[in-house]
């Protein structure tokens, strides 16, 4: 079950010539697809793309119904290698995935295709998860798409140029024969707006067709010679086709005045973010009335030469407004610039930043300065704050990220802290996926990570002489490629290496998508594969599953005994519970519903007795759940604020498990909450209430004799 259900908006996608569509990118970029008479679709989730996957999969009746093929793939690299149905046929494909990361880890299958070149037009949509919010390394896309000579979109986060570069991409993807990538930042997928939408097109051939009427042409297959005449096709064909058709079909975009001494470059995803800088400086207005000559790049890669410049020729100075690093537009417009013998004068990372997102404020401080030397008369006034320097930022202490409240995975480094008390410090190789938290406090675990599913081959430099290494991996990441490169690596080079797979039974840190092992039914797909099965089926003798991770007790001594046992070869515990997200959003509304039609319905929820609770808070250090939280002593007598459970709980009862497995203390209590319940239950609970009352007042007269 997906974080986010698009069954009602995924209507949208139906409505025809003329009409207006309103919603987000993501569903306009689907949309745009349809529009295009797309063939197929697939990709693996990943922030910020997560939710267009999610898009895809909840309109799969309405793409059925068109004859258009979608795929959950297994990961970047399959998705990628998915876009071989465009090499021979003349078949629209897209694909989705998180960059720079996902890009990683397609760039085999994305070299081949951009070397061999498609017939159908090829479109990746690579959500640039760069800046700050991001997840991951900070790189650009930009490279790959240069080392290869795929085109790069980069569209003004705005609903008609994304729709117009979807369709726009496909045509230059088949004028050039050359896969194209469409960068949406995090931004561009979730703006609103509104375009004209039109008919959705049936795909004039479909994928079912394409593989009852093969074809092949060994010149488009990456081997000797063809792969040296690729290379020549590359540079002397595709590219100046792509250039032509990006210059024809007018692309970019130009703003403001036409004549100026001076103007502005900007990737076309950071449009929005330089207008409102050049707004708040009072060069422009919310609808992108620049006062300054702006050619905006909606295509980042290639450059249109003609395009440069004729935007530079009779200015003094230009500003490039290019994110990331290396500055690789800033470059290449040195190279034209200088091969064309104009000496504008190219501003960028001498005044920008190297390095960080360009953000509002980042853009207002750069454009201030530019403006400072080229034109001082238009420089805006510069006492403005910084809007990061408030009262409430000096006040609020930052808040590492952390598992969610009743997080199966909590238990299990609660347990690995356990068994650090008695057997010393492990190295832990950690992995990508929602377990990588604990590398944060309060459990402070977790050496290094290498990428994802690959938090057991990080450990296979280890060949313990002592004490072994501990790898987690997530079950995203194991059926993502773990299974080879992690559990197939570590029992063919016979590594002795522990990894504990957390099965929380869904792709949890990209939004809860399913996978092979989850639970869930799901009619469009096979699920209930078992990790275990998978893992036993490598060659792993020593596997043990756990099926309740909050089982704290358990998880210790198993990782113990796999830690300690005499056995050779990896040892694997599958440690499972369902994903707490996941589990009250499918819950929560049907226990909604119970209570409202009136039946009885019973909850778990956790609290702590302030009169048993020390106030060491040890609890808090080993678990770390968000609903422990502090408050006043009740006792005047005693000074430390106590544990507190608030009202976020639900129920794990995870921090009761750690305080019993570490015998810390007895001040945890479970409480059964009874919604409708029936008469005798009402009796008895009124009983109750006055037999508790009356030793409650006893108490309570002793403490107020105590008190001052
Ligand atoms: O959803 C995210 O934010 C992730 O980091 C998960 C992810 C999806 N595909 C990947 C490829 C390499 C590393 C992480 C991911």
């Amino acid at each position: 079950m997906a974080e986010r259900s698009f069954a009602k908006e995924v209507e949208k996608l139906r409505l025809a010539d003329g009409e207006t569509f309103e919603g987000e990118g993501i569903l306009a970029v689907t949309k745009g697809l349809l529009q295009a008479g797309v063939a197929y679709v697939g990709g693996y989730q990943g922030s910020p793309i997560s939710h267009l996957m999610d898009v895809f999969a909840d309109a799969d009746p309405l793409l059925r119904e068109l004859g258009v093929h979608f795929e959950a793939n297994a990961s970047e690299a399959a998705a990628a290698a998915m876009l071989a149905a465009s090499v021979n046929y003349p078949l629209r494909g897209a694909v989705a995935w998180k960059s720079v990361v996902g890009t990683n880890v397609a760039s085999d299958a994305l070299s081949n295709i951009a070397s061999g070149g498609v017939t159908g037009g090829a479109l990746i949509i690579v959500g640039e998860d760069y800046g700050e919010g991001s997840s991951i390394m900070q790189e650009r896309t930009h490279a790959f798409a240069m080392k290869s000579q795929m085109w790069l979109l980069d569209p003004r986060p705005n609903l008609p140029s994304i729709v117009a570069m979807v369709e726009k991409g496909f045509e230059l993807s088949e004028v050039s024969n050359t896969p194209v990538m469409l960068e949406l930042r995090v931004r561009a997928c979730h703006v609103t707006g509104s375009f004209v939408a039109k008919d959705n097109v049936r795909p004039a051939m479909t994928v079912g067709e394409a593989a009852a009427n093969p074809k092949r042409d060994t010149n488009r297959i990456v081997l000797p010679p063809a792969n040296f005449a690729h290379e020549h096709e590359k540079i002397e064909r595709r590219w100046p086709a792509a250039v032509n058709f990006v210059r024809d079909s007018h692309l970019n975009e130009w703003f403001g005045p036409e004549r100026d001494e001076i103007g502005i470059i900007v990737q076309g995803g950071l449009f929005n973010t330089l207008n409102r800088a050049l707004e708040l400086s009072g060069l422009s207005d919310g609808y992108g009335s620049a006062q300054l000559p702006i050619y905006c790049l909606n295509v980042t890669y290639p450059l249109v030469p003609e395009e440069v410049t004729t935007f530079c020729r009779g200015k003094k100075a230009v500003l490039i407004v290019e994110e990331g690093q290396p500055e690789f537009i800033e470059h290449e417009l040195n190279t034209m610039l200088r091969r064309a013998g104009i000496d504008t004068c190219i501003v960028g990372k001498d005044i920008l930043p190297r390095a960080g997102e360009y953000t509002g404020q980042v853009l207002c401080d750069g454009v201030a300065t530019f403006l400072d030397k080229w034109s001082p008369e238009r420089a805006p006034d510069r006492s403005m704050p910084a809007p990061t320097d408030t009262e409430l930022a000096k006040e609020v202490p930052p808040r590492p990220a952390g598992f969610c409240t009743g997080c199966p995975e909590r238990p299990i480094f609660s347990a690995m802290k356990l068994v650090q008390r008695e057997l010393g410090e492990l190295h832990v190789s950690a992995d990508i996926g929602c377990h990588l938290f604990s590398i944060l406090p309060p459990f402070h675990i977790g050496n290094t990570t290498m990428g994802y599913g690959l938090g057991t081959a990080g450990a296979s430099a280890f060949k313990p002489a002592g004490r072994r290494a501990v790898a987690m991996m997530g079950d995203g990441g194991f059926w993502h490629n773990g299974l080879t490169s992690g559990i197939g690596n570590a029992v063919f080079n016979k590594d002795d290496t522990v990894t504990i797979i957390v099965d929380n039974g869904y792709s949890a840190a990209t939004g809860g998508q399913d996978i092979l092992s989850s639970r869930a039914d799901n009619p469009r797909r096979k699920t209930k594969n078992p990790i275990e099965r998978a893992v036993r089926g490598m060659g792993v003798n020593w596997v043990r599953s756990i099926n309740r991770t909050y089982d704290v007790t358990a998880m210790r001594d198993t990782l113990k005994e796999a830690l300690t046992s005499r056995e050779a070869g990896p040892k694997v515990i599958v440690a499972s519970s369902e994903c707490m997200l996941n589990l009250q959003r499918r819950e929560k509304p049907l226990r909604a519903r119970a209570e409202k039609e009136g039946r009885r319905v019973v909850r778990d929820r956790f609290g702590i007795d302030p009169e048993t609770c020390t106030g060491d808070h040890a609890c808090i250090r080993l678990s770390g759940c968000p609903s422990l939280s502090v408050r006043q002593n009740p006792d005047p007598l005693r000074q430390d604020p106590v544990t507190h459970i608030d009202q976020s709980c639900v129920g794990c009862g995870n921090c009761g498990e750690v305080s019993h497995a570490a015998v810390l203390c007895p001040s945890f209590y479970r409480t059964r909450i009874v919604s409708n319940p029936g008469a005798f239950e009402r009796l008895l609970d009124s009983l109750r209430r006055r037999i508790i009352g009356w030793f409650q007042m006893q108490h309570e007269r002793a403490i107020a004799a105590r008190a001052f």
